[in-house]
């Protein structure tokens, strides 16, 4: 399997070399060259799986060049491991063929955690096998930072230095990150917003001159085609059990970067039987604007109740934009300078129709979200976080049909955004047994100005060599 960029110019790679490369050359997103095929059969043949042996069926076709099975294998199994429900990714039902899928069960309490538990042993193994040290840069409005730091703590080869807006994530998010205090690890709060933060990691990766000779950097965030590939297996693990390949499924997912629901449009077209897919948003509704009337236009970043997703530039969206225009690597360099100069895009009439056939989408502001937060609490005593509670009721008014099940993933644990839950005048959820103690715990992390030669001098002078 190879892999080539979005903007048509960088050498293809092959699995390997895409997962330490991140960011491409041409400034572009690494995509399959082809995307693998499961049959009606496959599919049957993958129902009663447990999640760690869907992972590895799933999974298979894009790493089979690089990993033996046997090694795959034991990297899904230290991945999953630390998961703290055994059904890795449990269904919930809230409504008449109305399911919520939990994928905070993981260490860190986010989605993020099914790539990035993975992902770490993946670099862990092929760091080892290179003999190779690496720098692991990152940005994060909350979740990944968290999950990344979890799954690379305790790699000898890396050092991981992650970004997040300061004062704009919320105290558990903070401090679930710097309260890590191994010495390979490195928070920096930068005074700006995610943008800036994700700027600022695609910059130094298209221009590493600022790290020691020998080190390059490695990216964590979805840029990474590693994340994407370990997020397409939970929408079959869900399919699967609601009755696919037979039955159809619709899936609404609370939207930020566009990673975890290009991951569901992956999985679509691989093979998958899912009818909707709908993009939930918040007020920062760039995805939203551009699917229903075609304004893909960047405006300030509003600092909402649903931190995680306050993302303005979508990355991921790229990804999507090079199917549309039929994998013409020129049409995406326009369109992305457009973006970046001009301040928005806008699709073309037959590109933007059949992101509409792909796709739906709704958006929510906090007002709307906190009152689904209570509604749904006083009907079914389910308590959903603030992205949850944005997806569930996206799904709810977005869905065509009722006879199709609608799966709307849960991407964070409630006990991490308490200021949501108080909103809504519910008592906080406590915090899983293992972060108890989180607010006792000492915490390092470094202010820095959103200054490009601030952060690559911290960067750089904290290495270890
Ligand atoms: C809790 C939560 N929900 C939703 C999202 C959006 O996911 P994505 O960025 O993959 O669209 C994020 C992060 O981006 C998140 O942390
Ligand atoms: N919501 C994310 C933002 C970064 O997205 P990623 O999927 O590209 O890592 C976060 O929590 O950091």
């Amino acid at each position: 399997m190879k892999y080539i960029s979005t903007r048509g110019s960088a050498p293809s790679l092959s699995f390997e070399e895409v997962v330490l490369t991140g960011l491409a050359s041409d400034g572009g997103l690494y995509v399959p060259e082809t995307l693998p095929q499961f049959s009606h059969s496959d599919i049957e043949a993958m129902r009663g799986m447990s999640y760690q042996e869907l992972a590895f069926t799933v999974m298979k076709p894009f790493v089979a060049d690089a990993l033996s099975d046997d090694e795959l294998k034991g990297l899904i199994a230290k991945a999953y491991s630390t998961f703290r429900h055994n059904g890795i990714a449990p269904l919930v039902q809230t409504g008449h063929n109305e399911f919520i899928l939990e994928l905070f069960q993981g260490p860190t309490l986010a989605f993020k955690d099914f790539a990035l538990q993975f992902l770490g042993q993946l670099l862990d193994h092929i760091l080892k096998k290179r003999n190779q040290k690496v720098v692991v840069m990152g940005a994060t409005s909350g979740d990944t930072g968290s999950a990344a730091i979890e799954g690379c703590r305790h790699c000898d080869n890396i050092d991981i230095f992650i970004l997040h807006p300061h004062q704009r994530v919320s105290e558990v998010q903070r401090r679930q990150m710097t309260t890590v205090l191994d010495d390979n690890v490195h928070n920096i709060a930068l005074e700006g917003n995610f943008d800036d933060c994700q700027n600022m990691v695609k910059a130094s990766f298209a221009d590493q001159s600022f790290l020691p000779d020998g080190r390059q950097l490695v990216a964590v965030n979805s840029i990474n085609w590693a994340r994407i590939m370990a997020q397409i297996v939970y929408y079959f693990y869900a399919a699967l059990s609601l009755g696919a390949p037979a039955r159809a499924v619709n899936f609404s997912v609370p939207t930020g970067n566009f990673g975890d629901i290009f991951a569901g449009y992956l999985a679509k077209g691989m093979g998958l039987p899912i009818d909707q897919l709908i993009i939930a948003t918040n007020q920062n509704d760039i995805l939203h604007r551009c699917i229903s009337e075609n304004d893909h236009s960047k405006r300030d970043l509003v600092h909402s109740l649903s931190p995680s997703m306050d993302i303005m530039v979508s990355s991921n969206f790229e990804r999507l934009l090079f199917d549309l225009y039929d994998r013409n690597g020129a049409s995406i360099v326009t369109l992305m300078d457009a973006l970046k100069n001009g301040g928005g895009m806008t699709l073309g009439e037959a590109e933007l129709a059949k992101a509409k056939t792909l796709f739906s989408s709704f958006r929510l502001d906090d007002a709307e979200m906190v009152k689904v937060i209570k509604d749904v609490f006083e009907q079914t005593e389910y308590l959903l976080d603030p992205h949850t509670a944005i997806g569930l009721e996206a799904g709810r008014r977005a869905r065509h049909d009722h006879n199709t099940p609608m799966v709307c993933l849960a991407t964070a644990h409630p006990a991490k955004f308490p200021e949501a839950i108080q909103k809504a005048g519910l008592s906080d959820a406590p915090l899983p047994h293992h972060m108890a103690d989180l607010f006792e715990r000492e915490e390092r992390y470094q202010v820095l100005s959103n200054d490009m030669d601030a952060v690559q001098k911290f960067i750089g002078s904290h290495l270890r060599t």
